[in-house]
């Protein structure tokens, strides 16, 4: 009788979703897969002849580790462990560049990647080939659900799409947990509120920034994401035609960012906050303006496939549109505009940040390889 492969896993970066993750996957009962792995930026651990079980002792384990993270010693230890009967998968929870570098490697050595870390989907063109090409070589898998609309269904719903044979016209929505928590809050169509330093100090401690609450109002954040979209549609090999080119990088999408000039460069998060409020005044005013015109101001992005155009902006929305009435907390709405999907479009919407929608996605993908 053939047995189940094991899937041992190792996880790299436990911070807010790596911690949510360790704790949803150590919850499965009678679960396929084996804890192998950790590694934070300051530690690492190496256990498969003792597998780590209790979501209790995971932090003493790596705390006492005095071994330094070290990435190809991890490529050698988890390639060993590849066989017929026992598969790997890394889980990247970090947003390094640096760890995302490391992923044609993984996938060259028959390694699967998993990860809500947008860096090398969004990053140079070469890379993103690279993965594919990597992938395409061993049969392991990337797998990449919490990079867009966090644990919504949002890319595995596009990949069906396009591999169906739908043509895809065009995807326009609210992409940004944190931008959308502090639209929703900052601009409700009333003239006056809450400061805008406020409600961003709290979309940060509800976890819903990125590290750097800049990569989100810089709208970097959102670019990164239409950038996955696009070339989810561009880079598919699907025979239905696009305008999309395969974008150079993020850096190529049409961004507006909301970060005063003065900010531009602030080295840390925490810096950052606390000068934000300087600029209250500027934010204000913009509110007043869509108020006065019975508006309320959302940041959005649009992957137009038909005219081969993708940006992201704050724009001003009727205060009866749907991304002003139906949005609340950290949602993210995702329209797609589709050959089948005409003239209603398909609409996904629901929490698009926060640790336990993003480790759900994340736990979703690894469970797509049993
Ligand atoms: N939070 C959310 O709602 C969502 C997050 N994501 C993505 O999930 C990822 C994780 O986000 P989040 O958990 O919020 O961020 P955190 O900052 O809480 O966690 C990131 C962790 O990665 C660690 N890290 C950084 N570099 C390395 C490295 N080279 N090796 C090992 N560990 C490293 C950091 O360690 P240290 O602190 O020691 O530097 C930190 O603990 C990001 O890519 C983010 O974009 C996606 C969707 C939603
Ligand atoms: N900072 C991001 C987190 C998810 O990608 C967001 O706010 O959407
Ligand atoms: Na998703």
């Amino acid at each position: 009788m053939s047995r189940t492969p094991v899937i041992n896993v190792a996880v790299v970066g436990v911070g807010l979703v790596g911690s949510e993750f360790i704790s949803q996957l150590l919850s499965i009962q009678s679960s396929p897969f084996q804890l192998v792995s950790l590694t934070s930026s300051s530690r690492t651990v190496f256990t498969p002849s003792s597998p780590i079980r209790s979501n209790d002792s995971w932090k003493d384990i790596l705390a006492k580790s005095t071994e330094k993270p070290n990435f190809e010693i991890l490529t050698k230890n988890l390639s060993s462990l590849v066989s017929s009967t026992s598969r790997v998968a890394v889980i990247d929870n970090t947003s390094s560049d640096e760890v995302a570098g490391h992923y044609p490697a993984w996938l060259e050595a028959g390694i699967n990647v998993i990860t809500p870390n947008k860096k090398a989907y969004s990053g140079e063109l070469g890379l993103y080939e690279r993965i594919i090409r990597a992938s395409k070589a061993t049969g392991a898998k990337f797998l990449n659900e919490s990079t867009v609309g966090a644990g919504l269904p949002v890319i595995s719903t596009l990949k069906e799409l396009v591999a169906t044979g739908d043509k895809i016209k065009k995807i326009e929505g609210v992409f940004s947990g944190t931008m959308s928590y502090i639209f929703n809050e900052f601009s409700t169509g009333s003239s006056d509120g809450p400061s805008f330093s406020s409600v961003v100090k709290v979309a940060r401690e509800k976890g819903y920034t990125e590290p750097h609450p800049a990569d989100d109002l810089n709208g970097f954040d959102v670019a990164r994401k239409l950038t996955i979209l696009s070339r989810t549609v561009s880079l598919s090999g699907s025979s239905v035609t696009t305008s999309l080119p395969p974008l150079q990088s993020f850096k190529s999408v049409q961004t507006a960012s909301l970060i005063p000039p003065p900010l531009e460069g602030v080295p840390t998060g925490d810096e950052f906050i606390s000068r934000l409020p300087e600029f209250d005044a500027e934010f204000d005013e913009k509110r007043k303006q869509a108020s006065k015109n019975n508006k309320v101001l959302r940041f959005v992005g649009v992957v137009d496939a038909e005219k081969g155009e993708v940006k992201a902006a704050l724009e001003e929305y009727p205060a009866d549109h749907p991304f002003a009435t139906s949005l609340g907390g950290s949602d993210n709405i995702i329209m797609f505009h589709t050959e089948r999907y005409s003239p209603r479009p398909l609409i996904i919407q629901g929490a698009g940040a926060g640790a336990a929608v993003t480790a759900m996605g994340v736990l979703g993908d690894l469970l797509k390889l049993t």
